[in-house]
This record gives C-alpha cells, structure tokens and sequence, in this order.
C-alpha cells in the first residue's frame, strides 16, 4: 500500500493493518492536527512515540502512523515487553509550529484514552515536549530525569543497534569485531550522533551524512568521521549501511547500488516494501538486522521508567537485543526466509501464544 492508496478508504486500510483504533486529533486553536493509531494491545497498552513532521498531505501522515504503530506491535513482542503497538503523529514543522499550549492540547487527547496509549519522544519532539504532554496525563515516558523519569532514550537507542550491528557482523564474518569494519551512519541526529560516538570508540572506520550540513561538519570533527554527501551514500563500498534519519531508504532503486554487507541501523520502517525489499536482499546477500529488533533500546528505557527506572536493568534488556538479532538471523537462514519475515514471524508467534494465556480468566 503506498501513501497515494491511503486517500481511498480509511477503514480498509485499518483493517488491512489490524488497527484497533484510530484517533483523529484537531484544535484550530493550538494548531495541532494529529493522529493516534492504536494497533494491537493483546500484549499491555499500546506503547509508541510521538513524531512531529511536515507531511505533505493528511494521507502520507495516516500512512506513516498506521506504519509505525504496526512495527511497535512486533517491536515489543519481539523485546520481551509486555506493552502493545501504537503510535502518534503530529502535523507540522517542529521547529516553527510547535509550542506548550499544542502540546499540553495532544496530552489532554491521550489523557482520554485512559492508559490505552503511552508515548514518548522521536523525530521532531523532545524531553521537554513530553514534559508538556506530563502536565496533562501520566500516560507519557522519556521526561526529563530531573522529574525522576528516565530522559532521553535515542542513546540507549543506539546502544541497541549497536548491539544489532554486532550480532549480524558476527553472523557474517564469524566474530563480533567491529574494529575497522567501516560503517556509513545516514542522519546524525539523537540516535545517530552516540552511534558514531560507540563505533569510533571501538575504532570502526564511520562515514556520516545528513541533510543538514552544519551536523555533518560538528559530528565528522567531533568523532573523527568522513563526512560524505547524502547523494553519494549508496555508491561507497563499505561494510554496513546503517539508517539512522527516516524510512524506506531501502527500496528498488538503493538495494541495486549499494555495495555493503550489512544494513543495520536505528531508522523505523527501513524497508519501502517489507516483503519484496526484504526478498530482494535476501537474494542479493545484503544481510539485514531488522529495524524494529535493533532499534528497541529507546522503548526499552520508557518501558524501564513506567517500571520504576533502574539503568542497569535498562541496559541489561537492551543487551539482550544481541542474541535477539541472533536468533532472527538464524531463523533466516535456517529457512531460507527473508529476515523481516524470520522477525516477523518470532513476533507473531509471542503474540499469539500471550493471547491464548490472556483467554482464559
Ligand atoms: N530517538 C529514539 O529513541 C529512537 C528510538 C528508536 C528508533 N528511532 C528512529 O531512529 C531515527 C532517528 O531518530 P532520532 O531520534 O535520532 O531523530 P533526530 O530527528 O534527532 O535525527 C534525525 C536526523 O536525520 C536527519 N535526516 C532527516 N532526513 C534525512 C535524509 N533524507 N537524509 C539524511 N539525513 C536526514 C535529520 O537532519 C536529523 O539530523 C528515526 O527513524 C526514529 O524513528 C529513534
């Protein structure tokens, strides 16, 4: 289904992705134009963040919302946690738009869904937003550890990937070594910045794009990385491409350029088309950490803050992330499925066991 199909019919498309429920947030008077999606809660409540983005149409937002609260749902099972799929997005430019009267408005709306929702940070908010959002309901992570919460989750994010780039560095060359292995980061912002940081303190070689170019100069001088341009990414010959900005970077067009090993990157909903990029990779020999297994560290953290935070149990669950992504790589090859679709599958497979624990009283 691509974002033009969206316009069609809203509940088609919920029931092809297996939403609960939707919620369509409005107030002319803040400016806030919102979407809850609420995908699936047989685990606990739906977990998901709030990512704030200029969309160009109503019907691109509805389709990455829809997206992104899918993937919390396998995101969580595939973790361990007890907490379901959701996810919010804001429309608009964080930078111009937002402000505390909005967000305490898009508090007040997941306040009336009564714990059904919890959210936290991504692209385009901040701690600080979720402190705003903490003024109006309790159904909020990742604000500020100054208010005894559990702050900001992108580095423990990056641990995670970190730990999944490890795992299939290790599936693909016999040891965990990531010691001159050359890594392109795409987008160097929360996530991306601590995961150049982790791989040059572990003396990877680290290639860095972004779109905004005074981030690109900071962070190549900062760690010691090549800075390269955001054109040229697919065509360097490296060991692992690690998505770190937005989606669907990896579609046709890219898997026929690039020339890495591995992809392996914190960026949510990686693969344009899960089915057919993720076979298409599988057939080109590109090993692919799925994004959701990996990039489970800043869930994993709001989880730990809901549970009263303890850091080392936070990084105890964001290890286990290596041998999660182990056991999808070698459920992969041992059937020859695409890894999405060994993830996938590992996901479905808890979801369907708690439901059936959940059924009897
Ligand atoms: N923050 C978290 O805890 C967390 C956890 C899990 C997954 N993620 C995912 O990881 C990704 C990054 O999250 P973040 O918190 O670091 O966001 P961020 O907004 O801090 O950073 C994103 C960076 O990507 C850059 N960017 C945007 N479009 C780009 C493009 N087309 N090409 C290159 N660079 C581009 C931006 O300029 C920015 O520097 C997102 O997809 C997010 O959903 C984040």
């Amino acid at each position: 289904m691509s974002a033009q199909q969206t316009t069609d019919s809203i509940f088609s498309q919920l029931e092809a992705y297996g939403h609960q429920k939707v919620v369509f947030c409005s107030d002319p008077h803040t400016g806030l134009k919102a979407i809850i999606a609420i995908h699936d809660t047989t685990l606990g409540p739906a977990f998901g963040s709030t990512r704030m983005w200029t969309y160009r149409t109503e019907a691109e937002a509805l389709y990455d919302v829809l997206r992104l609260s899918k993937s919390m749902t396998y995101k969580c099972a595939i973790a361990g946690l007890n907490m379901g799929g959701g996810y919010s997005v804001i429309i608009g430019d964080s930078r111009r738009d937002k402000s505390e009267a909005m967000m305490r408005k898009f508090g007040r709306y997941i306040k009336n869904l009564n714990g059904e929702f919890i959210t936290s940070e991504d692209v385009g908010t901040s701690p600080r937003d979720m402190e705003y959002i903490r003024m109006e309901t309790e159904h909020v992570t990742g604000i500020p550890e100054s208010l005894g919460g559990s702050g900001d989750p992108a580095p423990v994010a990056a641990k995670g990937v970190l730990m999944g780039i490890k795992a299939a560095v290790r599936e693909m060359y016999g040891n965990d070594t990531i010691t001159g292995r050359s890594v392109i980061v795409q987008g160097i912002g929360h996530v991306g910045e601590t995961l150049v940081k982790l791989l040059r303190e572990e003396n990877a070689k680290v290639y860095v794009s972004d779109i905004n170019e005074d981030r690109v100069r900071q962070v190549s001088k900062k760690y010691g990385a090549e800075a390269v341009s955001n054109n040229s990414i697919f065509d360097i010959d490296a060991d692992i491409y690690s998505p770190c900005a937005l989606g669907a970077t990896i579609n046709t067009q890219t898997i026929s350029k690039l020339k890495v090993g591995i992809i392996a990157g914190s960026a949510n909903n990686q693969l344009q088309d899960e089915d057919e990029h993720g076979k298409m990779l599988l057939d080109k020999g590109i090993l692919f950490a799925p994004d959701y297994v990996i990039n489970a560290g800043g869930i994993i953290n709001c989880y730990s803050e809901l549970q009263g935070f303890s850091k080392r149990r936070t990084m105890q669950l964001t290890e286990n992330i290596y041998e999660a992504t182990r056991n999808v790589l070698k459920l992969s090859k041992a059937e020859n499925i695409s890894t999405i679709e060994a993830a996938n599958k590992i996901a479905e497979k808890r979801i369907a066991d708690i439901r059936k624990v959940k059924s009897t009283y």
